[in-house]
């Protein structure tokens, strides 16, 4: 009789990692549930870091430390440090970096009124934005921008003042070697977040910086504002509906208590193509105007570190399509 191989262990509170090298993490609490893994809290030279762990079948750890490997290599600002990743038997591959706070959609859902004050969604949203430029300056797009996967860094390392994008399992280089663009390879399949993609994500097409860029404009008017006019839309045709008529017929409700600049950068953003590069610049400066006209200074505080405004509540997220699919594989089983 054939023994049956187990594979496909993600490692459990209080396991121990131990690298190719022999370093050792011990894991700490759960963090965070990942599509296909788990995310944990460990330490390493008397530091909190962060564990991300994922079976090995499924594993998309790969591109991800390309993308922080890069990253790390131009300097970016906007980026965990990669510390150590490898692969355990055929169980689960590890990425070990640096440890972040909660996301922004967590700690949007844990105010009182479910929305950023202008002070903090402005100054998230030059952030996150600049973060998209740097992913894009690298040679990566996300396919998966939103606020969920942004989150600011720990006093510990002094830098709870910086936002981070994390989590790049679905992104693609959009660039090859020679820096060339990679051609549009026209109809690709879905990809993302139904709340946060593009039209063009909709449309099943092949994706571009400037859907990055869509997606993070839905993700600051709904920081902005508390909501997105189809939040509660479950179809993803009716989803996409809802982001049409968000451009003619309900384009003054969609923007509604928004600055008039916000109204500027979605026509910048619809006059994009497949092969545009977005002007970020443009963009930083326009949200710079807003800044200034309400005298908004970098050092306040963040929405999430004054408790007056803070409840702790569970939040449901919006999960992407890789969680959904992963929920519903351990759901059959
Ligand atoms: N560096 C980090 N520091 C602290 N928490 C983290 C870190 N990276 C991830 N997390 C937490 O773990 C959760 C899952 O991480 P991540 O989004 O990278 O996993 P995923 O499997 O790619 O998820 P998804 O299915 O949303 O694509 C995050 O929502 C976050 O709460």
């Amino acid at each position: 009789m054939t023994e049956k191989v187990e594979r496909d262990r993600l490692p459990k509170q209080n396991d121990e990692i131990v690298t190719e090298n022999g370093r050792k993490y011990k894991l700490g609490r759960a963090l965070g549930d990942g599509g296909y893994g788990v995310v944990f809290i460990s330490e390493f030279d008397n530091c909190e870091i962060a564990v991300k762990t994922e079976k090995f079948s499924k594993s998309q750890l790969k591109v991800e430390i390309e993308v922080l490997r890069a990253a790390q290599q131009m300097g970016c600002k906007h980026f965990c440090s990669l510390i150590d990743c490898g692969t355990k038997g055929k169980d689960f591959d590890y990425l070990i970096m640096t440890l972040l706070g909660k996301d922004l959609h967590k700690m949007r859902c844990e105010l009182e009124d479910k929305k950023f004050s202008m002070s903090t969604a402005i100054r998230a949203g030059i952030q996150t934005i600049k973060a998209c430029e740097e992913l894009h300056r690298i040679g990566f797009i996300s396919r998966d921008v939103k606020p969920g996967n942004f989150a600011p860094g720990v006093k510990q390392n002094r830098q709870n003042r910086i936002i981070f994008m994390f989590d790049f399992g679905l992104s693609r280089k959009y660039v090859d070697q020679n820096n060339n663009l990679i051609p549009n390879r026209k109809e690709v399949g879905w990809r993302g977040t139904t709340r946060y993609g593009s039209l063009d994500a909709h449309k099943r097409l092949d994706l571009a910086r400037k859907d990055d860029i869509e997606s993070w404009f839905y993700g600051l008017v709904e920081m902005t504002k508390g909501t997105l006019p189809w939040r509660n839309v479950t179809n993803r045709t009716n989803v996409q509906k809802a982001k049409e008529l968000a451009r003619t017929t309900t384009r003054v409700q969609f923007l509604f208590e928004t600055p008039p600049q916000y109204d500027k950068i979605l026509t910048m953003i619809d006059a994009y193509t497949f092969e545009s590069t977005p002007e970020y610049s443009k963009i930083i400066k326009l949200l710079n105007e807003v800044k200034e006209a309400a005298a908004i200074r970098d050092k306040e505080a963040w929405d999430w570190e004054d408790e007056s405004k803070s409840t702790t509540v569970n939040t449901v997220s919006s999960f992407s399509d890789k969680q959904n699919r992963a929920s519903k594989e351990k759901a059959t089983k």
